[in-house]
């Protein structure tokens, strides 16, 4: 058997595609040693080739011989192989936003995704949405023990909404009541694979490094697997939403609010907004008051981030398994201290991951971990335009964004947050003085006092409420894909050893 290849290739098993008889051609039969072969046997092996950047892509190699029965053999051989690769889908539930990021999503999926999945020999049911909600309405009526899988394309929108149907469809199964802040939620064992095509694609590019759809579809073919920590969000014991990338109120809320009436300019409203919402500056009161992550290892000013394999991760999976274990026994938890700051702030953001994006590679934390089971609470405080500027264009190269007075960050397991406007309405109800004037400020916008709220964007939709109660709940579910792997290739950032040295 020999390949046409000149250079040697070396494919570990885990990164073939697929593995196809190959059609006798008279082209190809013409070029080259093979034109003396009487009558050539050929089988193509495809591939993950890996690129530059993150970036993976379909590779073939073809090899030839005469004898018809060596060359079955090799096909039925390399069929065992991927047979034995048990982590691969089989059967996936596909659901496409066509109106996500540039509209582009059907074109997408039919174009990049569908021909690969049919060469992985994956059957797909598809589903393309009708209005928002559809997907996540559809996966309370499916049967969903039928698929391996459930893909959403779309942005970080999408992905929330297929999200919210899966562990709510969980928790429904197992009797569990979503509007307990304190319930101990049900894994969802069923992965999520994104292809990317919505406006940000935050949560893609921060669990895959790069946004490029058939690099997604390759992950989801040899069936990577990527914990991810979910946050559940609470208000007045009434559930409002789960978040895994950013919890924002203030700048981001304010985007996310005046970037809606923007759909139109497709992903260039977050840009618009955003220097609107820059300009206008407006900072919010209130309070804030939090549980410590104690559990986990690192810490967001942590020079090494979360990489493929990554041994914080892993540390929290192993406490968790360990918590499962003890289930009967009592936990700690509500005892533990809470830390209270109040104050006028521009922004308060939660982050599950780094939220990195193309806007932003190394995003809003760039030392938060995936699936550590805590969140990074970044504060920032009243400063100027011109701080807040610098503080932003930090975001973008390599100098340090936590590196400022008016900034703090610290990694939580839990957080509450009341807006002084909230409090102020609770505990004064009689003060009819104080309620007027509230009212006046928010009928006169141009008030400096600011007494409007803002709103919080979770993963890119509004909530109601501005006063919630957040949890962090470590592992909830599962992406195929596997963490950013390390450029040069070794260990990851956080290796054993590494840690060890640390101690
Ligand atoms: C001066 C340049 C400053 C650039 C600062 C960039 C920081 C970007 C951090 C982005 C974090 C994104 C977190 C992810 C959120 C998404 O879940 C969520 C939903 O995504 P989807 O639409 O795909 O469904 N996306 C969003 O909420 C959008 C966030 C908007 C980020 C745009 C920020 C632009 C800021 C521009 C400020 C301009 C100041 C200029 C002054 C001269
Ligand atoms: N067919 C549809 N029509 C209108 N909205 C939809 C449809 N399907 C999904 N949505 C909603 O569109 C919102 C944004 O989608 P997303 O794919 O994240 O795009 P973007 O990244 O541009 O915001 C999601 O909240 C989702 O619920
Ligand atoms: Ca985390």
């Amino acid at each position: 058997i020999s390949c046409v290849h000149t250079e040697n290739c070396f494919v570990p098993t885990s990164d073939i595609i697929a593995v196809e008889e190959t059609e006798f051609n008279k082209k190809q039969h013409n070029i080259g040693k093979w034109q003396k072969m009487a009558k050539p046997h050929a089988f193509t092996v495809y591939y993950v080739k890996k690129a530059r950047n993150h970036r993976w892509r379909c590779s073939d190699v073809t090899f030839w011989c005469v004898d018809e029965h060596l060359c079955n053999q090799w096909i039925q051989a390399l069929k065992e192989l991927l047979e034995m690769q048990k982590s691969r889908p089989k059967q996936l539930l596909v659901y496409i936003n066509p109106y996500g990021g540039r509209r582009q999503g059907k074109r997408i999926y039919e174009q990049k995704v569908a021909p690969l999945f049919s060469l992985a020999s994956i059957s797909t049911d598809v589903v393309i949405t009708e209005h928002a909600n559809h997907a996540k309405d559809n996966l309370f009526e499916v049967n969903i023990n039928k698929y391996d899988g459930v893909v959403c394309v779309g942005g970080d929108g999408m992905f929330s909404e297929v999200m919210h149907g899966l562990i709510g469809r969980m928790q429904k199964d197992s009797g569990i009541d979503q509007n307990n802040p304190k319930a101990p939620l049900v894994q969802c064992n069923i992965r999520i694979g994104i292809i990317p095509a919505g406006s940000t694609d935050c949560i893609c590019y921060s669990t895959v490094g790069i946004i490029d759809p058939v690099t997604s579809a390759l992950h989801i073919i040899v069936g990577d697997c990527q914990p991810l920590d979910v946050s559940s969000v609470h208000h007045n014991n009434t559930f409002l939403k789960y978040s895994v990338s950013l919890l924002g109120y203030g700048f981001y809320g304010d985007i996310l609010k005046d970037s809606e009436k923007k759909r139109w300019m497709g992903p260039m409203r977050y840009d618009y907004s955003g220097f609107k919402t820059f300009l206008s500056h407006h900072y919010y009161e209130g309070t804030i008051s939090f549980q410590p992550a104690r559990h986990t290892l690192g810490s967001p000013r942590d020079k090494d981030s979360c990489r493929t394999g990554c041994y914080i991760c892993k540390k929290s999976e192993q406490q968790l398994a360990e918590q499962h274990k003890e289930c009967g026994l009592k936990r700690e938890e509500d005892e533990e201290e809470w830390k209270v700051i109040k104050g006028k702030f521009l922004a308060i953001n939660a982050v599950n991951m780094s939220c990195a994006c193309p806007r932003s590679p190394k995003g809003l934390s760039p030392a938060a971990h995936l699936a550590d089971g805590s969140a990074d609470l970044i504060l920032v405080r009243k400063c100027s335009r011109f701080d807040f500027l610098r503080y932003l264009v930090r975001h973008t190269n390599q100098d340090d964004q936590f590196d400022f007075s008016f900034v703090d960050v610290y990694r939580v397991k839990s957080f509450q947050f009341t807006s002084k406007l909230s409090e102020d309405n609770e505990s004064n109800v009689t003060d009819i003085g104080k309620k007027r004037f509230g009212q006046f400020c928010r009928d006169h916008p141009a008030c400096c006092c600011n007494s409007a709220n803002s709103t919080w964007n979770c993963d890119g939709e509004t909530l109601d409420s501005s006063a919630i109660e957040v949890r962090v709940h470590c592992q909830l579910m599962k992406l195929f894909a596997r963490g950013i792997e390390e450029n040069c290739k070794g260990e990851a950032a956080y290796s054993q050893s590494s840690i060890e040295q640390l101690l």
